[in-house]
């Protein structure tokens, strides 16, 4: 029998009673003054957050993990939604930049964007907007070994709202018991977008772009649809892809009940702590070995690849413009290594660099995104040529995915990604073309960046209708 105060439900009790001082102690004169972010926090029993995440009301639930740990955090409901359309993004983050960093230093933005906010959205990805970024109402973080509940209030905004955010504060559901591993329905259908026969088109158009000297790199993706034999259950979806994906970082974006964007991506797209920046190049793929041999072998293989060095090469020289324009120093740490992931290895190649003072967050989306790994190189025709090349909209896929608050922010590549919709999944993977790509080995090589998803799904063995 816990002990009562060790029950992680009690600390709403703690947290209702610091929302509701804060709330009371807004003098009514402050209609009109400037609005702030306070954010309440009490530390909490143990609870694994996606757990929690699962047990909270559906329809604006929101989870990430920074890779390696460290991080974590489910959110629920919305105290502040900064969201639009295609074009106002990032000019919206620099008007809003002052709400965003008036909070204290715990105060987050979680979110991201499309991946190309000029092509028109499909009606799928509508929930998403092209840009969202969300100060949850309420928020379950692990930090270490530190485990807190907040609450985030807008002040004087949310003073109406007592009784609403105290309601729901004290009925806010804990997960009173770990639940065992879930079963998901069976798949009934797939359907690739495009098939076969249109990849291999894509792909001998981009090489003929390259022939032309057009473009040294364009990277072009996949759509695996899947319908099942009854709902997905997305959180728990999450739950068993965080388990076969270590050192990824995870994400969940819920925007509206039965539709969420989830995944594990392994690319950092850049962490801000003040005026320190980091980035990384990651582009090149082979699968993790059988054996030890095996594994060995096909580490060197990648490392020796002409072919993946030079997908690599152009990500690691346009992260170097961009972000370089933004820094006053800047710097490669090391060689050009491995990235070890449970079932596929990476080139990789860490920058490090200090930032002009006064460059802001959404400069540094602006700069990266989309950096070669996702778009392409030169950016401009990469983008053009999988406007007009691949057969439907990649939404928030490969689109910038994380936080910022006023101290930092840290954002993810959405790639390793897919889009639960009701009884649907669509799952989105792309693979760098250069000179000397075969549509074969790249058809296969995205088959095996889906596969953590089909592994957990059953989708194993389901061939492409090529
Ligand atoms: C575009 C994706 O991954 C990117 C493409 C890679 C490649 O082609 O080798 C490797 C890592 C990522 O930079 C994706 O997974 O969707
Ligand atoms: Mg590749």
């Amino acid at each position: 029998m816990l002990r009562r105060e060790a029950r992680p439900g009690n600390a709403r009790w703690r947290l209702a009673g610091e929302v509701s001082r804060a709330l009371s102690g807004v003098r009514l004169e402050e209609g009109g003054a400037e609005e702030r972010v306070v954010r309440l926090s009490v530390p909490v029993g143990e609870v694994d957050p996606l757990l929690w995440l699962a047990a909270q009301r559906p329809g604006c639930r929101m989870y990430w993990s920074a890779r390696g740990g460290g991080f974590e955090v489910a959110a629920a409901g919305e105290a502040d939604v900064l969201a639009g359309g295609p074009g106002e993004y990032p000019a919206a983050l620099r008007k809003r930049q002052g709400l965003l960093l008036a909070g204290d230093g715990g105060t987050r933005y979680y979110g991201g964007a499309r991946f190309d906010a000029a092509r028109e959205s499909d009606s799928g990805w509508a929930p998403f907007g092209a840009y969202r970024f969300v100060l949850p109402r309420f928020e379950l973080r692990v930090r270490e070994e530190m485990r807190e509940l907040a609450c985030n209030l807008v002040l004087p905004r949310d003073v109406g709202r007592q009784d609403e955010i105290l309601a729901w504060l004290e009925a806010l559901p804990f997960p009173s018991e770990e639940v065992g591993p879930s079963a998901f329905p069976a798949p009934l259908r797939r359907l690739d977008t495009p098939r076969l026969s249109g990849w291999r088109s894509g792909v001998g158009r981009a090489l003929g772009a390259f022939r032309e000297g057009r473009m040294g790199k364009v990277v072009l993706a996949r759509r695996v649809d899947f319908d099942f034999e009854g709902p997905l259950d997305a959180p728990a979806l999450a739950r068993a892809l965080r388990d076969v994906t270590p050192g990824c970082f995870h994400f969940y974006l819920e925007p509206e009940e039965g539709v969420a964007f989830l995944g594990a991506s392994p690319e950092r797209l850049y962490r801000r702590e003040g005026r320190s920046v980091t980035s990384e190049a990651v582009a090149g793929t082979r699968p993790r070995g059988g054996s030890e041999a095996d594994d060995r072998a096909l580490g060197g293989e990648l490392l020796g690849s002409e072919k993946d060095r030079e997908e690599h090469a152009y990500v690691l020289r346009s992260i170097r413009e961009e972000l370089g324009s933004l820094c006053e120093s800047l710097r490669v740490d090391g060689d050009v290594s491995e990235m070890r992931l449970a079932t596929r290895r990476h080139l990789v190649a860490r920058l490090r660099g200090i930032l002009h003072p006064g460059v802001t967050d959404a400069d540094l989306l602006e700069a990266l995104h989309p950096t070669p790994a996702v778009g392409g190189y030169p950016r401009e025709a990469a983008l053009a040529e999988i406007r007009s090349s691949e057969p439907f909209d990649r939404g928030w896929y490969a689109g910038p995915v994380g936080w910022i608050g006023a101290g930092g922010a840290e954002f993810a590549v959405g790639i390793r990604s897919g889009l639960v919709r009701g009884s649907r999944l669509a799952l989105f993977s792309g693979a760098g073309i250069v000179r000397g790509s075969d549509p074969e080995e790249e058809w296969a090589e995205i088959e095996q960046k889906i596969s953590d998803f089909a592994g957990i799904l059953g989708l194993e063995g389901r061939d492409a209708s090529g």
